[in-house]
This record gives C-alpha cells, structure tokens and sequence, in this order.
C-alpha cells in the first residue's frame, strides 16, 4: 500500500507545485524558462545522456546540443524536479552579483559535497561563509602573493625534475608534475611544511610498446596509478646511468608493490593523500552530475569514505600538530584568547598576520575546533592547487599546439626578465603577452567550468529577447551556470572564438568585446564570492612560466606515451569547434584536468641554466 501511495503523493506535489508556479510567475508579469523535452518518462534519457557526456565525453558534450535548441537559459528538469541552467552573461552576473543575496550554495549542494568539502568556504553560506572567508583573507595581501622565494624554490625543483627525466630520453607528463609542484608549494604556503612530492621523481609513461602496461591498484583508492615505472627488462630506454637519487625521502616508504627504477621514483603519504584526493573529487563530481538521485547510486555506503580516510590520516597530524604548538603559546601567554561554542577565538585580530606566519598558524590563533580546521585547509588545496595545476597544464598544452605563440611569449620572456634571472613583480606586470596567454587559455579550458547556486526567492532574470518577458525562476531551485560554454559563445567574442589566440586580449577586440561586457570573461567568478586567490594564482603562473620558457625553448606532444585510453576519440575529428581539434582529452571532475595525463617533451634552451637561479 505504502509502495503505491508513494509515487502517487509525489505525483500530486508535482502537479501542486507546477500549478502554484505557473500563477506565481503569470503573477511576477514572467515566464517560465524553456523546459528540455527527453523521450523518456521524467526525461531519464536526457539524465543518462549528461552522466555519459560527464563519463565520457567533451566537457560541454550533452548540454551544447541542448542550449542549441531551447537557448541560453533552459529548464533540465530531469524526474519532475527543476534545474536551470544558463550560459547567459547577464543571469550569471544576477546569480554571482547583482542579486547575490538570492543565492547560496545551499542545502543540496552542501549535502552532496559535505563529505568532501565539510563547512568549508567552498560550501558554507551566510555567517560560516563569512567567518571563513574573514579569516582567509589576511592571507592574499599584496606581500603575501609575492612570496617569490616560494615560488623559486619549487619551480627550481620542477624544472631539475623535468630536465632529470627528459634528458633519459623519456617523455614527461607535464600535469603530473605540475600537481607535485603545487602540492609542493601549496602545503607549503599553507602548512609551512612542505610534503616534497617533487622530490621522488616524475612518473615514466606507461604505454607500450616499448613501455609495460599499467602498475597495480593503488592501494589506498583501488584505482591504477596515473602511471606506472617500466621494467628495465622490457625496455630499451632503460634508466640513465647516471639515476638521481632524491634528495631527501620526505613522503615516507615507497610502494612495495611497484617493480623498476624505485631508486629513481617513489611514492608514499604525499601521493596517496593526492591521489585519494582527486578520486573523492571525481566521486563528488559525478553526484552533482546525478542531481538529487545520487544517494541512490550510494545505496551500499558512501563511496567518497574510504580516499576521505587517506586524505584525513594525511592531514589529521599536521592539523593536531599545530592545534598542539597554539596550545603551548597560549599556555606561555602568547596570543591568549577566549574560544567559543565554534572552536572561535575572541581576542585576535583576524587582519594581523605575522611575518613568517603560514595560513595554519594563523587560522589556529582564531579556532581550535580540529573539524573547521580541516575543512578549511581541504577548501584552500582544492581552491588554490587543483586550479593552478589546471591553467598551468592547458597553458603548456596550447604552447606545444601553437610554437608561434610560445615563440613570442619567450622573446617577451627573455627581453623583459633575461635567460636566466628571477622574475620581479613588476616585469611580470609588464609582461602583456604573458597575462594573455595566461587569460586566454582561463577563457578556452577555464579550471572551473560549470558551477551552482540555489536560488531562495521566485525571481526574475532578463530574456535574451528585450521584448519578451523575463524568465521565472522558482524558489529553492538549483541555478547552475559554465563559465567554459559562455566563453566559447561566438556571438559574445566574435566569429573566431573557438580559436586560441591571446592576442584578443590585446589588440580591438579588447574593446569590442570584452570591455564591453566583463562578465563574459569569468574563470574566477566574480561579485562577493569572487576566488581570493585571483592575484596569488596570477602571480604564481607568471613566475613559474617565466622560468620554466627560460630553460626550455619548444613543447611537443607525446602521443605515443599518452595512454591510450585518454586520446581523444576519432570521432571527436568530425566535431565542429575545440572538440575537433582537441588532442588532450579536457575532462571535469570540480575542476578541468587532462585525463591520462598530459605528456610532453620539451627542449632546452640552449645556454640556458647559466647565471642567476640556475638549474
Ligand atoms: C587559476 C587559478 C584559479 C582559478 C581559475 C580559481 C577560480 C575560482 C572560482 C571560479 C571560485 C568560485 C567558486 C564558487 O564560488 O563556487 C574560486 C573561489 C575561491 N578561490 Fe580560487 N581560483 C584559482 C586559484 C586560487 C588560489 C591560488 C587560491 C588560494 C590559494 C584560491 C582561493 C579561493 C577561495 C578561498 C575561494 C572561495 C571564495 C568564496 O567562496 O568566498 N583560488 N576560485
């Protein structure tokens, strides 16, 4: 009785609620959006359509063909339940601007990503959201985003590690190492502890011939490794003789199951904690892709659980550690304080940061509350390392497709800075066609490519059509918006849109579009919630280009070390726009990767490594 009672009490709510919609909008003088119309009942279809386009397809595969048809801003009501979505730059702006009050992350979006992100800023609103950002802010003042010693010292070991592995005669995957650069630098920055995930060497590609297949599951996510050391037996490109060791063992024991050259790559705490990481991300990923039906694909237990356990066995001692010195300062009479029922501490003032303070020994002087704690640490890696990785990777990508531009960007590169000094903050400012290779490449392969809200209050936004109504939008419904289809809109940056060219950045295009209408552009959001990060991460790319293109003259891809399962599909040749002439696969998980990896062999410049921070 109560099986059929079910379906039937939902059934009339949905009828309620659609009739309760319909007046409320004829009310609001609105209209509601254009609904997609699937074949299925509750248009299954079209859910099994997206979820196959997030597997295994473009990022944009499945929604392109929809906002093709019904236009900018559409209903996916996928089984009775609404979702619109838009790549118009003037809802979005309403969403992350204009009416920001009317939007949260809200209960869903905080339900479906808790075990990943907690209460962190990523996923709190009103007074959460504020104390967290409030209490990260301190940390991206000018002197703070310069903190080029930081930056010199990681990219240095990047570069040795790249041209320690190239120089064996094999290919790099460029994303692998650029993560290990970031974890790097980013446990550093915000543990003041760095994990030297660069320090156990680069990975070796795992294609054959003349590679072997892939290692063994990780242990700790039962996944393969991104890739695997080959034997020496199977391989002529052996070792080079003269292996680098690693100068210092820092993330523990290797894994005993890997076979080969251990002496040369490692792996340990550092890489399970990324690992595992990642796949709780693209598990988290693939629940926002599955809307409020996700729970039922977690029937059997929540699958983000077990690499949520890696992450905290990782982070849990650093946190306890740090909790533990606050204590002892407290205990000496060094930055007392009163806590209260959230951990939160009264007598600090949240805008003082010490000299050589990390964001860690700042954030413990304001709560001691270990769960804050983590979710915030948790939040600033995903915010600040996956995202920085990201541009960096499509940054190298684009140069290897495009030698012209990264000819011009070295001689920008070696006229302003020379071939082998640091960088200052000024050159970099100077540098016009390095912020455009830079800003072109956030517009084609933005790190955050689709986003959420969830509106509280029925509202309005604009019809493309000035002359027809506005569009209804329904209370506590989900909005969600990408920033990556909007950028590629032809009729926002002109006819040649799907091209890589920085120069748009540069000569009247500037002014035709883009000056125009800023919220057409927006890899880092923009209004209240706008990314903190935005200069450090600027900065960051520019310093860690400028040195990599002093060392290394040219980019090619290596297909032939690029597992084979992540190679575009043939078929992806026929596909009009990027698609067609993608030869990465861009992949989505919260943020844009290059799935397998992206694998690389790069040139050295010649005369490079000589005078100043050589290496
Ligand atoms: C190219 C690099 C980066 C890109 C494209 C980027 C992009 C974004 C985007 C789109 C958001 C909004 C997310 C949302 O509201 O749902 C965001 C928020 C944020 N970003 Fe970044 N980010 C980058 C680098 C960084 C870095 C390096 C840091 C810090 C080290 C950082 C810290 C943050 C924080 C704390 C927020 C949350 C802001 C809030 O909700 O109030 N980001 N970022």
């Amino acid at each position: 009785m109560l099986l059929l009672a079910t379906p039937l009490i939902h059934a009339v709510r949905v009828v309620v609620t659609s009739f309760r919609r319909r007046r409320e909008a004829a009310a609001m003088g609105a209209r509601p959006a254009p609904v997609t119309q699937g074949n299925w009942i509750g248009n299954v279809d079209l859910l099994l359509k997206l979820l196959d386009g997030f597997l295994h397809g473009y990022p944009s595969d499945g929604q392109d063909v929809i906002v093709e048809k019904f236009g900018t801003t559409v209903n996916f009501r996928v089984l009775w339940e609404d979702l619109i979505f838009t790549v118009d730059p003037e809802n979005i702006k309403t969403i992350l601007s204009t009416d920001f009050n009317n939007y949260v992350k809200g209960e869903t979006f905080g339900f479906t990503t808790a075990s990943l992100l907690g209460s962190g800023v990523f996923n709190s609103d009103g007074e959460m959201w504020k104390f967290h950002r409030s209490m990260t802010r301190p940390f991206f003042t000018r002197d703070r985003v310069s903190d080029f010693d930081n930056f010199e010292k990681h990219s240095a070991d990047l570069i040795e590690q790249m041209k320690h592995r190239l120089r064996g005669g094999y290919a790099i995957d460029f994303q692998d190492a650029i993560l290990r650069f970031t974890l790097d630098s980013a446990t550093e920055f915000l543990f003041g502890n760095c994990v030297h995930s660069l320090a156990t060497g680069l990975p070796y590609p795992s294609t054959g011939p003349p590679y072997p297949s892939t290692g063994p599951p990780h242990p700790s996510t039962g996944l393969p490794y991104p890739s695997s050391y080959p034997s020496d037996a199977q391989t002529p490109l052996a070792p080079p003789s003269d292996a680098h060791t690693p100068p210092t063992r820092a993330m523990g024991p290797t894994n005993a199951n890997a076979s080969g050259p251990a002496e040369d790559f490692a792996t340990g705490p550092a890489e399970d904690f990324a690992q595992a990481f990642q796949t709780a991300q693209h598990l988290t990923a693939a629940r926002l892709r599955s809307g409020w039906t996700w729970p039922l694909l977690e029937l059997l237990g929540d699958k983000t659980a077990r690499p949520m356990r890696v992450v905290g066995a990782f982070v849990e001692p650093i946190l306890r550690e740090a909790i533990d010195r606050q204590r002892q300062r407290v205990k000496e009479g060094i930055n007392a304080s009163k806590t209260d029922e959230v951990g939160r501490t009264d007598e600090v003032d949240k805008d003082e940061v010490g000299e050589d303070e990390t964001l860690l020994d700042h954030l413990v002087r304001q709560t001691s509350d270990p769960v804050l704690l983590k979710d915030e640490i948790l939040n600033i890696m995903i915010a600040g390392r996956d995202t920085t990785a990201a541009t960096l990777t499509f940054i190298i990508y684009s140069m290897a497709m495009y030698p012209a531009v990264l000819q011009r960007l070295r001689e920008e590169i070696l006229a302003h800075v020379g071939p082998s000094q640091r960088p200052t903050y000024d050159q970099i400012r100077e540098m016009k066609y390095l912020r455009a290779v830079i800003n072109e490449t956030l517009r084609l392969y933005p790190p955050v490519p689709f986003n959420i809200r969830e509106s509280i209050n029925a509202t309005t936004w604009k019809s493309p059509n000035p002359l027809e109504k506005p569009f209804y939008i329904p209370p506590k419904t989900p909005t969600s918006y990408s920033v990556f289809m909007m950028h590629r809109r032809t009729d926002l940056w002109g006819p040649d849109a799907m091209e890589f060219d920085p120069d748009r950045f540069i000569d009247h295009r500037l002014k035709t579009y883009l000056s125009k209408n800023p919220f057409i552009f927006l890899p880092f959001n923009a209004g209240p919630r706008i990314c903190l990060g935005q200069q450090f991460a600027y900065t960051q790319i520019s310093y860690t280009l400028i040195r990599i293109f002093q060392h290394f003259a040219s980019v090619a891809l290596a297909p032939d070390a690029q597992p084979p399962y992540s190679v575009p599909p043939p078929e992806w040749k026929e596909a009009h726009g990027r698609k067609g002439v993608e030869r990465v696969w861009p992949k989505v998980h919260l943020t844009m990767y290059a799935h397998g990896g992206l694998w690389v062999r790069m040139e050295e410049a010649a005369g490079a490594g000589a005078g100043e921070g050589a290496v």
